[in-house]
Protein backbone atom coordinates (compact mmCIF):
# COMPACT_ATOMS: atom_id res chain seq x y z
CA UNK A 1 0.00 0.00 0.00
CA UNK A 2 1.61 3.24 -0.53
CA UNK A 3 2.26 6.28 1.61
CA UNK A 4 -0.50 8.25 0.48
CA UNK A 5 -3.56 5.56 1.29
CA UNK A 6 -1.65 4.47 4.80
CA UNK A 7 -1.57 8.75 5.87
CA UNK A 8 -5.52 8.62 4.63
CA UNK A 9 -5.93 5.71 6.74
CA UNK A 10 -3.65 7.20 9.77
CA UNK A 11 -5.63 9.75 9.60
CA UNK A 12 -8.77 8.00 10.60
CA UNK A 13 -7.32 5.94 12.91
CA UNK A 14 -4.22 7.66 14.92
CA UNK A 15 -4.53 10.45 16.70
CA UNK A 16 -3.97 13.89 15.67
CA UNK A 17 -1.67 14.54 18.62
CA UNK A 18 1.06 11.43 17.54
CA UNK A 19 2.81 13.50 14.54
CA UNK A 20 5.70 12.24 12.43
CA UNK A 21 8.28 13.96 10.54
CA UNK A 22 7.66 13.07 7.06
CA UNK A 23 4.40 11.14 5.93
CA UNK A 24 6.52 8.29 4.08
CA UNK A 25 5.77 5.11 5.24
CA UNK A 26 8.92 2.62 6.34
CA UNK A 27 8.72 -0.88 4.68
CA UNK A 28 12.05 -1.84 5.63
CA UNK A 29 15.54 -1.04 7.03
CA UNK A 30 18.87 -1.79 7.76
CA UNK A 31 22.04 -0.08 8.15
CA UNK A 32 22.26 3.21 7.85
CA UNK A 33 18.94 3.49 5.06
CA UNK A 34 15.49 3.45 5.60
CA UNK A 35 13.01 1.94 2.70
CA UNK A 36 9.25 3.07 2.05
CA UNK A 37 6.85 1.19 1.07
CA UNK A 38 6.99 3.22 -1.98
CA UNK A 39 10.86 2.02 -2.87
CA UNK A 40 12.47 5.26 -1.97
CA UNK A 41 15.18 4.77 0.20
CA UNK A 42 15.89 7.46 2.57
CA UNK A 43 19.44 8.18 4.27
CA UNK A 44 19.07 8.25 8.05
CA UNK A 45 20.23 10.84 9.96
CA UNK A 46 17.73 10.23 12.66
CA UNK A 47 18.21 6.48 13.87
CA UNK A 48 14.84 6.80 14.92
CA UNK A 49 15.91 9.47 17.52
CA UNK A 50 19.14 8.22 18.45
CA UNK A 51 17.84 4.53 19.03
CA UNK A 52 19.27 2.00 16.49
CA UNK A 53 22.82 2.86 16.72
CA UNK A 54 23.77 -0.21 15.94
CA UNK A 55 21.60 -0.45 12.53
CA UNK A 56 18.34 -1.43 12.15
CA UNK A 57 17.22 -5.32 12.24
CA UNK A 58 21.09 -5.93 13.42
CA UNK A 59 21.88 -9.36 12.66
CA UNK A 60 22.68 -10.14 16.59
CA UNK A 61 19.58 -8.45 17.82
CA UNK A 62 17.23 -10.11 15.26
CA UNK A 63 18.82 -13.61 16.21
CA UNK A 64 18.40 -12.88 20.19
CA UNK A 65 14.89 -11.84 19.34
CA UNK A 66 14.04 -14.46 17.40
CA UNK A 67 15.43 -17.14 19.93
CA UNK A 68 13.70 -15.80 22.76
CA UNK A 69 10.27 -14.89 21.42
CA UNK A 70 10.12 -18.74 20.88
CA UNK A 71 11.17 -19.60 24.41
CA UNK A 72 8.67 -17.08 26.11
CA UNK A 73 7.52 -13.64 25.43
CA UNK A 74 6.63 -11.75 28.97
CA UNK A 75 6.00 -13.47 32.59
CA UNK A 76 6.41 -10.15 33.97
CA UNK A 77 9.99 -10.07 36.27
CA UNK A 78 7.79 -8.92 39.25
CA UNK A 79 5.95 -12.53 39.58
CA UNK A 80 8.43 -14.84 37.45
CA UNK A 81 11.87 -13.84 37.10
CA UNK A 82 14.37 -14.67 34.51
CA UNK A 83 18.14 -14.40 33.95
CA UNK A 84 17.97 -12.16 30.85
CA UNK A 85 16.84 -9.40 33.21
CA UNK A 86 19.36 -10.33 35.89
CA UNK A 87 22.39 -10.34 32.79
CA UNK A 88 21.50 -6.95 31.46
CA UNK A 89 21.91 -5.66 35.03
CA UNK A 90 25.35 -7.45 35.55
CA UNK A 91 25.93 -6.23 31.89
CA UNK A 92 24.92 -2.32 32.56
CA UNK A 93 26.69 -2.16 36.20
CA UNK A 94 29.64 -3.22 34.78
CA UNK A 95 29.63 -1.19 31.75
CA UNK A 96 28.70 1.95 33.27
CA UNK A 97 31.12 4.92 34.84
CA UNK A 98 32.25 3.79 38.19
CA UNK A 99 34.01 0.81 40.30
CA UNK A 100 31.65 1.40 43.08
CA UNK A 101 28.82 -1.44 43.61
CA UNK A 102 26.02 -0.68 41.49
CA UNK A 103 22.46 -2.28 41.21
CA UNK A 104 20.43 -1.86 37.93
CA UNK A 105 16.24 -1.76 37.45
CA UNK A 106 14.56 -2.15 34.31
CA UNK A 107 11.87 -0.33 32.78
CA UNK A 108 10.28 -0.21 29.28
CA UNK A 109 11.14 3.76 28.31
CA UNK A 110 13.13 6.42 28.78
CA UNK A 111 10.41 8.45 30.91
CA UNK A 112 10.09 5.44 33.00
CA UNK A 113 13.63 5.61 33.91
CA UNK A 114 13.50 9.51 34.62
CA UNK A 115 10.47 8.81 36.88
CA UNK A 116 12.33 6.03 38.54
CA UNK A 117 15.26 7.66 39.21
CA UNK A 118 13.85 10.48 40.79
CA UNK A 119 11.84 8.22 43.24
CA UNK A 120 14.53 6.55 44.15
CA UNK A 121 17.01 9.73 44.56
CA UNK A 122 13.97 11.05 46.62
CA UNK A 123 13.52 8.05 49.10
CA UNK A 124 17.43 7.44 49.43
CA UNK A 125 17.54 10.90 50.80
CA UNK A 126 14.81 11.70 52.31
CA UNK A 127 14.35 15.22 50.28
CA UNK A 128 12.03 16.54 47.63
CA UNK A 129 13.57 19.20 45.58
CA UNK A 130 14.87 17.98 42.11
CA UNK A 131 17.30 20.64 39.94
CA UNK A 132 16.98 20.42 36.27
CA UNK A 133 18.10 22.87 33.47
CA UNK A 134 17.16 25.25 30.82
CA UNK A 135 16.41 23.54 27.92
CA UNK A 136 16.29 20.25 29.11
CA UNK A 137 14.03 17.07 27.99
CA UNK A 138 13.39 14.20 30.21
CA UNK A 139 10.20 13.01 28.66
CA UNK A 140 6.32 13.15 28.49
CA UNK A 141 4.79 11.72 31.53
CA UNK A 142 3.47 13.96 34.45
CA UNK A 143 7.10 13.81 36.48
CA UNK A 144 9.36 14.33 33.86
CA UNK A 145 7.29 16.76 31.96
CA UNK A 146 7.57 19.52 35.14
CA UNK A 147 11.57 18.07 34.24
CA UNK A 148 11.03 19.20 30.83
CA UNK A 149 11.82 22.70 29.82
CA UNK A 150 10.41 23.33 26.67
CA UNK A 151 6.50 24.24 26.50
CA UNK A 152 5.26 23.10 23.01
CA UNK A 153 4.51 21.06 21.98
CA UNK A 154 5.86 19.06 25.50
CA UNK A 155 4.09 20.50 28.00
CA UNK A 156 1.01 22.92 26.77
CA UNK A 157 -2.24 22.49 28.40
CA UNK A 158 -1.13 19.21 30.46
CA UNK A 159 -0.90 20.61 33.70
CA UNK A 160 -0.67 20.73 36.54
CA UNK A 161 2.77 19.29 36.70
CA UNK A 162 4.42 17.53 39.90
CA UNK A 163 6.07 19.88 42.38
CA UNK A 164 9.32 20.49 44.03
CA UNK A 165 11.36 20.73 40.32
CA UNK A 166 13.11 23.75 40.12
CA UNK A 167 15.37 25.18 37.20
CA UNK A 168 18.17 26.78 36.90
CA UNK A 169 20.45 28.35 34.23
CA UNK A 170 22.42 25.68 31.63
CA UNK A 171 25.98 26.41 30.52
CA UNK A 172 24.94 27.27 26.84
CA UNK A 173 28.19 28.64 25.99
CA UNK A 174 26.84 30.27 22.53
CA UNK A 175 24.30 31.88 24.16
CA UNK A 176 25.70 32.49 27.86
CA UNK A 177 28.78 34.77 26.71
CA UNK A 178 31.12 31.67 26.42
CA UNK A 179 30.78 31.73 30.79
CA UNK A 180 33.77 28.99 31.73
CA UNK A 181 32.07 25.61 32.93
CA UNK A 182 32.68 26.60 36.47
CA UNK A 183 31.38 29.62 36.81
CA UNK A 184 28.48 28.32 34.85
CA UNK A 185 27.73 25.93 37.39
CA UNK A 186 28.69 28.74 39.83
CA UNK A 187 26.00 30.51 38.62
CA UNK A 188 23.47 27.71 38.39
CA UNK A 189 24.30 26.57 42.04
CA UNK A 190 23.60 30.09 43.74
CA UNK A 191 20.36 29.94 42.86
CA UNK A 192 19.97 26.63 44.11
CA UNK A 193 21.82 27.93 47.39
CA UNK A 194 19.36 30.54 47.46
CA UNK A 195 16.03 29.22 46.38
CA UNK A 196 15.98 25.88 47.40
CA UNK A 197 18.75 25.16 50.40
CA UNK A 198 21.43 22.69 49.44
CA UNK A 199 19.78 20.25 52.28
CA UNK A 200 16.32 20.36 50.46
CA UNK A 201 18.06 19.01 47.17
CA UNK A 202 17.49 14.91 47.06
CA UNK A 203 18.86 15.21 42.65
CA UNK A 204 20.55 17.30 40.35
CA UNK A 205 19.06 16.10 37.13
CA UNK A 206 21.21 16.91 33.52
CA UNK A 207 21.95 15.57 30.28
CA UNK A 208 25.56 15.46 29.79
CA UNK A 209 24.68 16.77 26.14
CA UNK A 210 20.82 17.83 25.68
CA UNK A 211 19.26 16.44 23.24
CA UNK A 212 15.69 17.77 22.81
CA UNK A 213 16.87 21.19 24.01
CA UNK A 214 19.23 21.44 20.86
CA UNK A 215 22.35 19.26 21.62
CA UNK A 216 23.59 21.85 23.80
CA UNK A 217 27.17 21.03 24.97
CA UNK A 218 28.06 22.48 28.10
CA UNK A 219 31.56 23.88 28.87
CA UNK A 220 34.43 21.92 30.35
CA UNK A 221 34.14 21.50 33.94
CA UNK A 222 30.28 22.53 34.57
CA UNK A 223 29.37 18.55 34.55
CA UNK A 224 32.00 18.30 36.96
CA UNK A 225 31.88 21.03 39.09
CA UNK A 226 27.50 19.95 39.51
CA UNK A 227 28.62 16.46 40.43
CA UNK A 228 31.52 17.42 43.16
CA UNK A 229 28.39 20.08 44.34
CA UNK A 230 25.87 17.17 44.80
CA UNK A 231 28.83 14.76 46.47
CA UNK A 232 29.03 17.55 49.12
CA UNK A 233 25.63 18.78 49.43
CA UNK A 234 24.65 14.90 50.04
CA UNK A 235 22.05 15.24 46.94
CA UNK A 236 22.25 12.44 43.75
CA UNK A 237 23.71 13.18 40.72
CA UNK A 238 21.80 12.00 37.73
CA UNK A 239 23.19 11.89 34.58
CA UNK A 240 20.51 11.26 31.74
CA UNK A 241 22.12 10.00 29.48
CA UNK A 242 18.90 8.44 27.03
CA UNK A 243 20.27 10.11 23.97
CA UNK A 244 23.74 10.52 25.22
CA UNK A 245 24.62 6.63 25.80
CA UNK A 246 26.08 3.43 24.31
CA UNK A 247 28.80 4.76 22.50
CA UNK A 248 26.70 7.83 20.53
CA UNK A 249 29.17 10.62 21.46
CA UNK A 250 32.41 8.85 21.20
CA UNK A 251 32.83 7.20 24.62
CA UNK A 252 30.44 3.99 25.89
CA UNK A 253 28.36 7.37 28.11
CA UNK A 254 29.19 10.79 27.90
CA UNK A 255 29.54 11.90 31.13
CA UNK A 256 33.07 9.63 30.97
CA UNK A 257 34.45 12.24 28.52
CA UNK A 258 35.09 14.49 31.54
CA UNK A 259 35.42 11.63 34.25
CA UNK A 260 32.49 12.34 36.09
CA UNK A 261 30.92 9.24 37.70
CA UNK A 262 27.26 10.06 38.34
CA UNK A 263 25.78 8.42 41.41
CA UNK A 264 22.42 7.34 39.21
CA UNK A 265 22.43 7.24 35.21
CA UNK A 266 19.13 7.01 33.08
CA UNK A 267 19.75 4.96 30.18
CA UNK A 268 17.53 4.01 27.09
CA UNK A 269 17.56 4.46 23.40
CA UNK A 270 20.39 2.78 21.95
CA UNK A 271 20.31 0.34 24.78
CA UNK A 272 18.29 -2.60 22.64
CA UNK A 273 18.86 -1.79 19.09
CA UNK A 274 15.12 -0.60 19.07
CA UNK A 275 13.83 -2.81 21.07
CA UNK A 276 11.67 -0.92 24.03
CA UNK A 277 14.12 -0.89 27.10
CA UNK A 278 15.11 1.43 29.93
CA UNK A 279 16.76 1.65 32.71
CA UNK A 280 18.35 3.11 36.17
CA UNK A 281 21.81 2.05 36.94
CA UNK A 282 24.00 3.39 40.08
CA UNK A 283 25.22 3.24 43.12
CA UNK A 284 24.01 0.26 45.16
CA UNK A 285 23.72 2.04 48.50
CA UNK A 286 21.20 4.86 46.80
CA UNK A 287 19.35 2.07 44.53
CA UNK A 288 19.06 -0.63 47.57
CA UNK A 289 17.61 2.27 49.67
CA UNK A 290 14.08 1.28 48.42
CA UNK A 291 12.19 -1.03 50.27
CA UNK A 292 11.30 -4.39 48.39
CA UNK A 293 7.86 -3.98 46.39
CA UNK A 294 9.14 0.05 45.91
CA UNK A 295 9.76 -0.48 42.20
CA UNK A 296 8.72 -2.01 39.76
CA UNK A 297 6.07 -2.48 36.62
CA UNK A 298 4.61 -4.94 34.42
CA UNK A 299 6.45 -4.76 31.30
CA UNK A 300 9.61 -3.85 32.79
CA UNK A 301 12.93 -5.45 31.40
CA UNK A 302 10.58 -7.54 29.06
CA UNK A 303 12.81 -10.78 27.78
CA UNK A 304 12.67 -9.51 24.06
CA UNK A 305 13.89 -6.25 24.86
CA UNK A 306 16.67 -8.15 27.54
CA UNK A 307 17.72 -10.48 24.64
CA UNK A 308 18.08 -7.32 22.65
CA UNK A 309 19.91 -5.27 24.85
CA UNK A 310 22.70 -8.29 25.55
CA UNK A 311 23.10 -8.53 21.32
CA UNK A 312 23.40 -4.77 20.80
CA UNK A 313 25.77 -4.12 23.61
CA UNK A 314 27.83 -7.15 22.10
CA UNK A 315 27.34 -5.73 18.98
CA UNK A 316 28.53 -2.54 19.96
CA UNK A 317 31.73 -3.91 21.58
CA UNK A 318 32.72 -6.44 18.35
CA UNK A 319 31.89 -3.61 15.97
CA UNK A 320 33.99 -1.36 18.49
CA UNK A 321 31.10 1.47 18.04
CA UNK A 322 32.99 3.73 20.26
CA UNK A 323 36.02 4.16 17.75
CA UNK A 324 33.11 4.13 14.53
CA UNK A 325 31.59 7.29 16.80
CA UNK A 326 35.25 9.08 16.73
CA UNK A 327 35.37 8.53 13.08
CA UNK A 328 31.47 9.90 12.21
CA UNK A 329 32.94 12.32 14.27
CA UNK A 330 35.67 13.26 12.10
CA UNK A 331 33.33 13.01 9.25
CA UNK A 332 30.30 14.52 9.83
CA UNK A 333 31.83 17.76 12.24
CA UNK A 334 34.70 18.16 9.37
CA UNK A 335 31.82 18.45 7.01
CA UNK A 336 29.63 20.73 9.06
CA UNK A 337 32.57 22.76 10.09
CA UNK A 338 33.04 23.58 6.72
CA UNK A 339 29.26 24.45 5.66
CA UNK A 340 29.49 27.03 8.40
CA UNK A 341 32.37 28.64 7.45
CA UNK A 342 31.12 29.65 4.08
CA UNK A 343 27.04 29.96 5.49
CA UNK A 344 26.92 32.75 8.19
CA UNK A 345 23.62 31.31 9.16
CA UNK A 346 25.10 28.20 10.74
CA UNK A 347 26.20 30.07 13.96
CA UNK A 348 27.30 26.93 15.52
CA UNK A 349 28.88 23.12 14.95
CA UNK A 350 28.22 21.43 18.28
CA UNK A 351 28.07 17.91 19.14
CA UNK A 352 30.72 14.88 19.73
CA UNK A 353 30.77 11.39 18.27
CA UNK A 354 28.03 10.74 16.02
CA UNK A 355 25.75 13.19 18.24
CA UNK A 356 26.30 16.63 16.15
CA UNK A 357 23.97 19.52 15.24
CA UNK A 358 24.18 23.18 13.89
CA UNK A 359 22.65 25.90 15.26
CA UNK A 360 20.51 28.11 12.53
CA UNK A 361 20.37 32.04 13.22
CA UNK A 362 19.74 35.09 11.44
CA UNK A 363 23.31 35.41 9.56
CA UNK A 364 25.87 37.25 12.06
CA UNK A 365 23.35 37.37 15.00
CA UNK A 366 21.94 34.98 17.70
CA UNK A 367 18.66 35.63 16.97
CA UNK A 368 16.88 32.16 16.62
CA UNK A 369 15.61 31.31 12.77
CA UNK A 370 13.38 28.20 13.04
CA UNK A 371 11.97 29.09 9.66
CA UNK A 372 14.94 28.16 7.86
CA UNK A 373 15.99 25.41 10.25
CA UNK A 374 12.45 24.21 9.30
CA UNK A 375 12.93 24.48 5.53
CA UNK A 376 16.35 23.02 5.09
CA UNK A 377 15.43 19.80 7.02
CA UNK A 378 12.47 19.88 4.97
CA UNK A 379 14.68 20.28 1.83
CA UNK A 380 16.35 17.20 3.28
CA UNK A 381 13.22 14.87 3.14
CA UNK A 382 12.46 16.00 0.07
CA UNK A 383 15.74 14.90 -1.47
CA UNK A 384 16.08 11.78 0.71
CA UNK A 385 17.80 12.80 4.00
CA UNK A 386 16.05 12.16 7.58
CA UNK A 387 17.18 14.64 9.80
CA UNK A 388 15.40 15.83 12.67
CA UNK A 389 15.30 19.47 14.49
CA UNK A 390 15.16 20.46 18.10
CA UNK A 391 16.18 23.23 20.17
CA UNK A 392 14.13 25.30 22.54
CA UNK A 393 13.89 28.07 19.67
CA UNK A 394 13.54 25.39 16.83
CA UNK A 395 16.50 26.58 15.12
CA UNK A 396 18.81 23.20 15.88
CA UNK A 397 18.86 20.58 13.00
CA UNK A 398 20.34 17.83 14.24
CA UNK A 399 22.50 14.84 12.97
CA UNK A 400 22.34 10.99 14.93
CA UNK A 401 23.41 8.81 11.99
CA UNK A 402 23.60 4.83 13.15
CA UNK A 403 26.89 4.22 14.47
CA UNK A 404 26.91 1.71 11.89
CA UNK A 405 26.59 3.64 8.61
CA UNK A 406 29.30 3.65 5.88
CA UNK A 407 31.66 6.02 5.06
CA UNK A 408 30.24 6.53 1.58
CA UNK A 409 26.62 6.52 2.88
CA UNK A 410 27.95 9.45 5.73
CA UNK A 411 29.07 11.28 2.63
CA UNK A 412 25.84 11.06 0.43
CA UNK A 413 23.89 12.66 3.11
CA UNK A 414 26.10 15.49 4.18
CA UNK A 415 26.02 16.02 0.83
CA UNK A 416 22.25 16.03 0.41
CA UNK A 417 22.32 18.80 3.83
CA UNK A 418 25.12 20.84 1.70
CA UNK A 419 22.54 20.80 -1.39
CA UNK A 420 19.51 20.97 0.48
CA UNK A 421 21.60 24.42 2.65
CA UNK A 422 22.19 25.93 -0.87
CA UNK A 423 18.27 25.24 -2.21
CA UNK A 424 16.79 27.18 1.06
CA UNK A 425 18.60 30.77 0.15
CA UNK A 426 19.41 33.04 3.16
CA UNK A 427 16.01 34.34 4.72
C1 LIG B 1 17.59 12.85 27.41
C2 LIG B 1 16.24 12.19 27.31
N1 LIG B 1 15.62 11.81 28.46
C3 LIG B 1 14.40 11.20 28.41
C4 LIG B 1 13.78 10.95 27.21
C5 LIG B 1 12.44 10.24 27.20
O1 LIG B 1 12.56 8.94 26.66
P1 LIG B 1 11.27 8.19 26.08
O2 LIG B 1 11.77 6.81 25.77
O3 LIG B 1 10.84 8.96 24.85
O4 LIG B 1 10.24 8.21 27.17
C6 LIG B 1 14.40 11.33 26.00
C7 LIG B 1 13.69 11.06 24.68
N2 LIG B 1 14.04 11.92 23.61
C8 LIG B 1 13.21 11.83 22.45
C9 LIG B 1 11.77 12.22 22.70
C10 LIG B 1 10.99 12.34 21.44
C11 LIG B 1 9.56 12.82 21.68
O5 LIG B 1 8.86 12.22 22.52
O6 LIG B 1 9.16 13.82 21.03
C12 LIG B 1 15.66 11.95 26.05
O7 LIG B 1 16.30 12.33 24.91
Amino acid sequence: MASSDLHKRRTGAVARGVSSVINSYVDRASGGTLTDVDGNEWIDFASGIAVTSVGNSAPRVVAAVREQVERFTHTCFMVAPYELYVSVCETLNALTPGEVEKRSMLVSSGAEAVENAVKIARHATGRTAVVVFDHAYHGRTNLTMALTAKNMPYKHRFGPFAGEVYRVPMSYPLRDGGLSGADAAARALELVASQIGATNVAAVLVEPIQGEGGFVVPAPGFLPALSAWARDAGAVFIADEIQTGFCRTGDWFASSHEGVVPDLMTLAKGIAGGLPLGAVTGRADIMDAVHPGGLGGTYGGNPLACAAALASIETMRELDLVTSARRIDLTLGGRLRDLAAADPRIAEVRGRGAMQAIEITQPGTLTPDPVTTGAVSAECHRRGLLTLTCGTYGNVLRFLPPLVIDDSTLERGLDVLAASLDAVGAP
